[in-house]
């Protein structure tokens, strides 16, 4: 497999790391596609991979599969030529599908084109419950709370306050490079508009925290995760990062676990 990346940052660096340096996967990546030239020269120099700073040429390469590793903004603008390059596509920033006519319609060019897209669990998870939980439609609340550093969540307070308290959809307008997993949870489940996201900084956390509280017919489900936080670039989780891996690694295999 050969993987490209959009993205010269946090997540893409990471990838790097374990894939081609600890051969993590079975694969290699080939390709970054970024608008810093600077990052995009120093990680070429260290890895080895091939830089670009046009997508119609990264897509043109030899790569049968893009992490897109950007923010929520820019996956805006790259995810569509991925898919029309009939490209396998990882999404990082899953926010982007905050209206939901964006993820059909990158779902029905999937369809046409043959490929498929991913949506990793990222800093959380649960998804397989919430997905059986809506099988027969009988999933009726979705809360995520996430609870964060004032430095994962880039803003100064010495007090604990709640900073939101809505829908997954506003969110993702609010916080667009902290809340990725309540948007996973809102497709995984019942939607934006009825999955409640509450967001609080906690000066007495290092973690960071995401309670996932569910209810239906299929009975009650609480799940908490205490992520650590990544040295480059706090906001991330690890387990975000190690969500693409494994997406990365499973990919093709004949056994597939969860649903
Ligand atoms: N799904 C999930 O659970 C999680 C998703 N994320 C998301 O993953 C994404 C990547 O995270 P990190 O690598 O930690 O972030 P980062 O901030 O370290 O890297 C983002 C990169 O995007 C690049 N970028 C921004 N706008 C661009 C544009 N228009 N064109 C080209 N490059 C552009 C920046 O130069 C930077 O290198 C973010 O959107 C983040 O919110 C992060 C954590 C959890
Ligand atoms: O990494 C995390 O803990 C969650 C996060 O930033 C996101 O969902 O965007």
């Amino acid at each position: 497999m050969n993987i490209g990346i959009i993205g010269t940052g946090n997540i893409a660096t990471y990838l790097l790391e374990q894939v081609n340096e600890n051969r993590m996967a079975d694969g290699r990546i080939t390709a970054v596609f970024g608008r810093n030239v600077e990052a995009g020269t120093r990680l070429k120099e260290r890895f080895g991979m091939g830089f670009y700073t046009d997508l119609n040429e990264f897509l043109s390469g030899s790569i049968d599969t893009v992490v897109e590793a950007v923010t929520v903004d820019a996956a805006q603008l790259f995810l569509k030529q991925v898919l029309e390059h009939k490209k396998d596509l990882i999404v990082s920033s899953i926010g982007v599908f905050k209206d939901f006519a964006f993820l059909d319609e990158l779902t029905q060019l999937a369809e046409t084109n043959g490929t498929h897209i991913y949506l990793p669990s990222g800093a959380i998870g649960g998804l397989d419950v919430l997905q059986s939980a809506r099988a027969l439609g009988g999933l009726e609340s979705v809360q995520l709370t996430t609870r964060k550093s004032p430095m994962s969540l880039g803003i100064e307070t010495d007090r604990e306050q709640v900073l939101f308290d809505g829908t997954a959809f506003d969110a993702v307008d609010e916080f667009p490079k902290n809340i990725n997993v309540a948007l996973v949870l809102a497709i995984a489940g019942i939607g934006v508009h009825k999955t409640k996201v509450r967001i609080i900084v906690d000066p007495n956390v290092e973690r960071n925290k995401h309670m996932i509280a569910a209810q239906g017919v299929f009975g009650k489900m609480q799940l908490q995760v205490e992520n650590t936080p990544m040295a480059a670039n706090p906001k991330t989780s690890l387990l975000a990062a190690l969500s693409i891996l494994s997406v990365l690694q499973n990919k093709g295999l004949a056994l597939r676990i969860g649903n």
